[in-house]
């Protein structure tokens, strides 16, 4: 097991575990996707929890193990000062020297134990922050890991959103968990215990004076305490929801502004952070009042009134020392202070719980099958089939049918372009071919090899799509991107390619220039940077979005040189948003509604329903928009079609 899986077993990340699939909100169900009571929750809370800790249980072991040492240690003080008053005491009554030796030993007693105590406690915190940096680690090496295997579908806004709440603020809530809960939380547990016991030692009387107020502030805080756990898983829940909008807001904040609806986008994550508010202070409120209540039965003065007053009766009728009542007032103050401490490591323990769960959740999220390391297959030809496949975005009722038993060929070394309404599906389909998800029920196979058992898949489907998708790393990583081994000439080779050569070697820092932070580039010239990086792959099948319905013409008539180029002897399928690009290609499928509703070349078609209303809606786009700058024709008038993406790309 490497160092990232063992943040889980191997079982928890198979994806048809049932852990698997858990939805990664941090949300619970049970098997049947029932919602869990709230105790269910705090339970599996809990698993959760103990599971993601599992790689550090010997560290946080010994982290505990040393913070008793160091809570039992913190008693040998108190006696020592028990010694030391008694000693002083007894002299000053008897009129007698001062031993000495007596004192200095106590002394050297109490200033070893005072270090020793404090020295282990360093250790121990040591121990536990050295486990929580590498459990941090594998957290985010895992759920790297998980990502990459995760079908791109799954990144939605709200998906992103609790990634990055993952990623960084649950990782830091589980910390105080890991780093700090261990130590303080035994130590707030073990001293408090053992300087009690020692109490009791000294007088059975001063024992009980020594917590005598608890009482009250226990019932106190329990009064404040009830419906906490689920109080804060609600807590979290809700920040989780503020956090998710405020992600979607802010992904879509440039479309939102160039369209002047701020104030309307807004509102999502106005008004979930409003709710927050006002849960919280409902929440809050009473707490405050009842906890102040509580903390006030544990006040210095309140103590010491109670611990030295009634002490002070017990020496007067000579039932204990001074000195007794001296040590046992000062335990009687820092009992109130442990509790405060293991109170607190209890709340995080709570909020790491949550954390926890949602952290699980990530690394648990469904992935694409790999291909079985022996079972997986190279296809040596490549053309492309998919048989009856379904696809769906989301599950249950919300679910949409986005692909319905579509089923065609693209022989080896040609061209088709699918063609259809906006939402028809088109995209999906070809985006099913690269594997961004995997069909619900279907096949979908290379050289007669299904996919889902080809070894290294993204070396034989090769992507251009609309969004060139470039990184904010130099212009030479984006293009070798897929082929990080590429030389500089064979980068260069496939810029030259791609008609982009030139311009990259005009840039000031030309190859090197950081994308987006040295310069940006034009939509065309990005587009043709991706061109280059599809080129450098040399994938045998080639998925094409067509890429210049929104560039300008002469930015189109380069990307057309580029493309023209790289679809030279592969098996293309161009996604076609305008019909009038498609008239060269060697086939053509229509899709309405997620099904193929027709399949030929263009004079084949010519005469078919499907393909003629194609034709009626683009003609009467062109004319609504009042560029047609294509001059494109119906099929069937006689006139040549335009030139466009599947034409210059036609060999
Ligand atoms: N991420 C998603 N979540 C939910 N539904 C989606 C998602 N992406 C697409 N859909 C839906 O799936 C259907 C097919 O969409 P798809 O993008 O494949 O169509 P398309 O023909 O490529 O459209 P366009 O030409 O506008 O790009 C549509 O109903 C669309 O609303």
């Amino acid at each position: 097991m490497t160092a990232a899986n063992a943040v889980t077993d191997p079982a928890d990340s198979d994806p048809h575990s049932s852990d698997a699939a858990r939805p990664p909100s941090g949300e619970h169900t049970d098997g049947g996707g029932n919602a869990l009571s709230e105790k269910e929750k705090q339970k599996a809370d809990a698993l959760a929890l103990k599971r993601l800790m599992r790689p550090v249980a010997v560290p946080l072991t010994i982290g505990r193990l040393l913070a008793v040492v160091s809570g039992v240690l913190a008693v040998v003080p108190y006696i020592a000062l028990v010694q030391i008053g008694g000693t002083l005491l007894a002299a000053s009554s008897a009129g007698t020297h001062v031993d000495g030796d007596e004192i200095r030993r106590w002394l050297r007693i109490l200033v070893i134990t005072f270090v020793l105590r404090l020295a282990i406690y360093f250790v121990a915190l040591l121990v536990t922050h050295l486990a929580d940096i590498r459990l941090g680690h594998l957290i985010q090496v895992r759920l790297v890991h998980r990502f990459a295997k995760v079908p791109l579908a799954w990144f939605t806004a709200t998906n992103s959103g609790r990634v990055r709440k993952g990623m960084q603020d649950d990782i830091g809530t589980v910390h105080q968990l890991i780093a700090h809960q261990p130590v303080d939380g035994t130590a707030a547990v073990v001293m408090p215990a053992a300087l009690m016991i020692y109490a009791f030692v000294i007088d059975w009387r001063l024992g009980l004076l020594s917590i005598a107020t608890l009482p009250l502030y226990i019932g106190a805080m329990a009064m404040s305490m009830r419906g906490m756990g689920e109080k804060t898983v609600e807590m979290d829940r809700r920040l989780s929801t503020v956090s998710a909008r405020m992600v979607e807001f802010v992904a879509g904040i440039s479309v939102v502004k160039a369209f002047g609806r701020v104030g309307r986008a807004h509102r999502n994550y106005q008004e979930s952070a409003d709710e927050f508010y006002d849960f919280y202070l409902d929440w809050v409120r009473p707490l405050v009042r009842v906890s102040a209540l509580g903390t006030s039965f544990l006040a210095i003065p309140l103590v010491l009134l109670v611990n030295i007053g009634v002490g002070s009766v017990l020496v007067h009728h000579d039932q204990v020392s001074t000195a007794d009542v001296l040590a046992t007032s000062l335990i009687a103050l820092l009992i109130p202070y442990a509790l405060e401490t293991w109170m607190h490591s209890t709340w995080s323990r709570q909020l790491a719980g949550a954390a926890a769960s949602r952290l699980a959740a990530l690394i648990d999220t469904p992935i694409l099958t790999e291909p079985d390391a022996v079972q997986a297959r190279r296809p040596t030809a490549h053309d492309v089939t998919f048989e009856a496949v379904h696809y769906s975005y989301g599950s249950g009722p919300d679910a949409v049918l986005a692909v319905d038993d579509v089923g065609f060929t693209l022989p080896q070394g040609t061209v088709t372009a699918l063609i259809g309404p906006s939402g028809s599906g088109k995209s999906t389909i070809a985006t099913l071919l690269a594997r961004f998800d995997d069909p619900a029920s279907g096949t979908i196979r290379i050289g007669g090899v299904d996919i889902t058992e080809i070894d290294d898949l993204y070396s034989q489907v090769g992507m251009v799509l609309q969004d060139p998708q470039l990184l904010t790393i130099s212009i030479r990583d984006n293009i070798a991107l897929g082929r990080p081994d590429a030389t500089d000439g064979q980068i260069r080779e496939a810029a030259s390619a791609a008609r982009i050569l030139d311009e990259i070697e005009a840039l000031p820092n030309g190859f090197d220039t950081v994308y987006g932070s040295d310069s940006g580039l034009s939509g065309g010239q990005a587009q043709r940077i991706a061109i280059a990086r599809a080129v450098l792959v040399d994938a045998p099948i080639l998925v094409l979005d067509e890429a210049t319905a929104l560039t300008d013409p002469e930015s189109e008539h380069q990307i057309q040189q580029a493309l023209s180029t790289l679809v030279r002897g592969r098996t293309v399928l161009v996604i076609a948003h305008r019909p009038e690009v498609i008239k060269g290609v060697d086939q053509i499928i229509v899709v309405e509604s997620g099904r193929v509703v027709a399949t030929g070349t263009h004079d084949e078609l010519a005469g078919h329903p499907a393909y003629a209303r194609m034709w009626q809606r683009a003609g009467a786009d062109a004319r609504l928009a009042g560029t047609h700058r294509t001059g494109s024709r119906e099929p069937g008038s006689g006139t040549t079609g335009p030139t466009g993406t599947a034409e210059g790309t036609h060999r």
